[in-house]
């Protein structure tokens, strides 16, 4: 996508993990601090925000009335009673609200601000952190050219974006990519245990495992091979690989995988029930 004419002023509401990650990887990439304002309850808690010269406060509405897109970025169960009392705020201008909430739809968000505002919902995750987030997107139709192009610069400062027509493919979006990093974090866990146990230190098992992780997703990336291909480069027939391989495949690993994923995004599917009234 292209530059926005107009670089925005951002607000998250809610600085947590998740806004932390985006906010980091925007700094690195030498978007204004000045630009971004930060709102929770508990000012002191952003005092590094604040040295780092962002804008902080702890009236959500201060927040809102200050920026063009805002980036919601509270817990889905906080979402309603975070944004009933901003309509006043939000009804001023043509500001671009961008949820980052699981499972919580355009509907609900846009009946809490009582109107019919331009939203993006946006599946981020938190290796945005470090520049290598990967979002999933989704625009209403009230969201215009230039805000769309403004959604994505920001996201796309701190990874990769993929947009998509339907509002409810984000279910299957937060199985793969939103939590997607807390898989491959359990994986490395595994891996360090399992290490341990063989006999490496603690300290060597994690070093490797580490860097394994580094390498194979580096591959997978630059190689114009599958993952599948890749996989059967490292496992010699009548190998060692071989055997790890086939005792993954006799405890039906893709299976193991697609069960988590799909409960996965019935969560996500549940939060919109259950929180989106
Ligand atoms: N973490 C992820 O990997 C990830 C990935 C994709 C999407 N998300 C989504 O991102 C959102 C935030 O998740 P998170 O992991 O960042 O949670 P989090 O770390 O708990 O962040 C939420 C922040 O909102 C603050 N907050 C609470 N009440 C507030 C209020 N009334 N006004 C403004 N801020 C308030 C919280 O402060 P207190 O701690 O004081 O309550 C906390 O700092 C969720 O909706 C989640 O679905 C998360
Ligand atoms: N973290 C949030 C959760 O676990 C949303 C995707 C990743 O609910």
């Amino acid at each position: 996508m292209t530059q926005p004419a107009k670089q925005p002023t951002l607000a998250f509401i809610g600085a947590g993990n998740m806004a932390r990650a985006i906010i980091g990887g925007l700094l690195k990439t030498g978007f204004p601090a000045d630009r971004i304002w930060a709102s929770e309850p508990a000012l002191d808690r952003m005092d590094d925000l604040k040295a780092q010269g962002l804008n902080t406060t702890d009236d959500n509405a201060v927040a809102v009335k200050n920026a063009d897109l805002i980036v919601l970025a509270v817990k889905p169960q906080l979402l309603k009673e975070v944004l009933l009392p901003l309509q006043s705020a939000a009804s001023t201008e043509d500001k671009l609200f961008v949820s980052v909430a699981a499972g919580i739809t355009c509907d609900s968000i846009n009946q809490w601000l009582g109107g019919q505002q331009a939203i993006v919902r946006c599946m981020p995750n938190t290796p945005a952190l470090v520049g290598m987030g990967a979002s999933g997107l989704y625009a209403n139709a009230q969201v215009s050219e230039e805000q769309k192009t403004q959604a994505d610069s920001v996201l796309s400062a701190v990874g990769i974006t993929a947009w998509v027509d339907e509002e409810s493919l984000l279910h299957a979006i937060t199985a793969v990519s939103g939590s997607g990093p807390a898989y491959y974090f359990l994986f490395m866990e595994s891996m360090i245990s399992a290490g341990i146990k063989q006999g490496l230190s603690r300290e060597v098992a994690t070093q490797l495992t580490l860097q394994t992780a580094r390498g194979a997703a580096e591959i997978a990336c630059t190689n114009d091979s599958t993952p599948a291909e890749l996989c059967r480069q490292v496992a010699s027939p009548k190998g060692t690989t071989e055997q790890a391989i086939l005792s993954f495949q006799s405890q039906q690993l893709d299976q193991v995988v697609e069960n988590a994923m799909a409960a996965c995004a019935d969560r996500s599917h549940e939060l919109a029930k259950l929180l989106g009234e």
